[in-house]
């Protein structure tokens, strides 16, 4: 089974560690969700499993073939018409012009996009059509792996959820991993099988939680219901700046036991 393994991962920029010694395992299918206060690392960790970033201590071994990837801001090519910035993938791997326009064409209708949107300039597209196409850009190779760095957070709930359920789709029926950031702890809820929290100063992992029921047949009242336990959970509560509350009984998720390189 193809998988991404971090082990004892050390990021420094400058003199200040940045992130401490953190180790995580992703398999194929999985969709893993990191939350965390602002500026515990967690895009620096990202770009560290993208490849953008050579970390200072510390690797990652990864076993799958393709990577996708979607940040906050959709990033598109301004000179670019929606179809050639989903195709710029297929296009750095040689696939022909009207091949991969064609494939470009199929995935950003099946993203919602309309025959209209397929010409347009970035400009042009309204902020959600242009998630639609970063998603299809993510997409369009296929791959194995998505990094997804709070993409839906500029969006309305409407389409959030519109693009969860064409993401989970999509994921799904390739059985790609997901490792994706969220500030949002419902929409780590509803897409995640694992959440791992993490705190700052140095980054590190505190806490793991496995969500167990299938994302298919998740409900908005069990949403609601597993937010609010996590939202009682002491590390959770630091995390995102609430007061400490009482530990709430965890009915709902199996916790997981923390595993090397965390820190509790
Ligand atoms: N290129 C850089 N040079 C120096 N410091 C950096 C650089 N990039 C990030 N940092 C610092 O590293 C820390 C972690 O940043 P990072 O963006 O990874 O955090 P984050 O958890 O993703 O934050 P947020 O949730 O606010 O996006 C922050 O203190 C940030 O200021």
């Amino acid at each position: 089974m193809n998988a991404l393994h971090i082990r004892h991962l050390t990021h420094r920029y400058g003199l200040e560690d940045v992130l401490s010694n953190v180790s995580l395992d992703l398999y194929a299918g999985e969709t893993l969700a990191l939350v965390g206060p602002s500026g515990c690392g967690k895009s620096t960790l990202l770009h560290i499993v993208a490849g953008l970033l050579t970390p200072s201590e510390g690797k990652v071994v990864s076993g799958f073939k393709g990577l996708g990837c979607m940040f906050q801001q959709p990033r598109l090519m301004p000179w670019k018409t929606t179809v050639d910035n989903i195709a710029l993938g297929l296009k750095a791997l040689s696939v022909p012009a009207a091949a991969r326009r064609r494939q470009a064409a199929a995935l950003a209708l099946r993203l919602g996009l309309e025959e209209d949107d397929l010409q347009k300039y970035p400009h042009e597209l309204s902020g959600g059509m242009q998630s639609r196409v970063a998603l299809g850009r993510a997409l369009a190779l296929a791959p194995d792996l998505l990094l997804l760095d709070e993409p839906f957070s500029a969006l309305d709930i409407g389409l959030k959820l519109e693009l969860y359920g064409l993401l989970r789709e999509q994921a799904q029926s390739r059985g790609s991993a997901i490792l994706m950031i969220t500030h949002d702890l419902m929409e780590a809820v509803r897409l995640a099988d694992r959440i791992v929290m993490m705190a700052a100063d140095p980054g590190r992992l505190v806490r793991e939680f496995k969500l167990a029921l299938p994302q298919a047949v998740r409900t908005d009242s069990w949403i609601y219901q597993t937010t609010a336990e996590l939202m009682q959970v002491e590390e959770v509560r630091v995390g995102f700046g609430l007061q400490p509350g009482n530990l709430a009984s965890l009915t709902v998720l199996n916790e997981e036991a923390p595993h090397k390189g965390c820190r509790i």
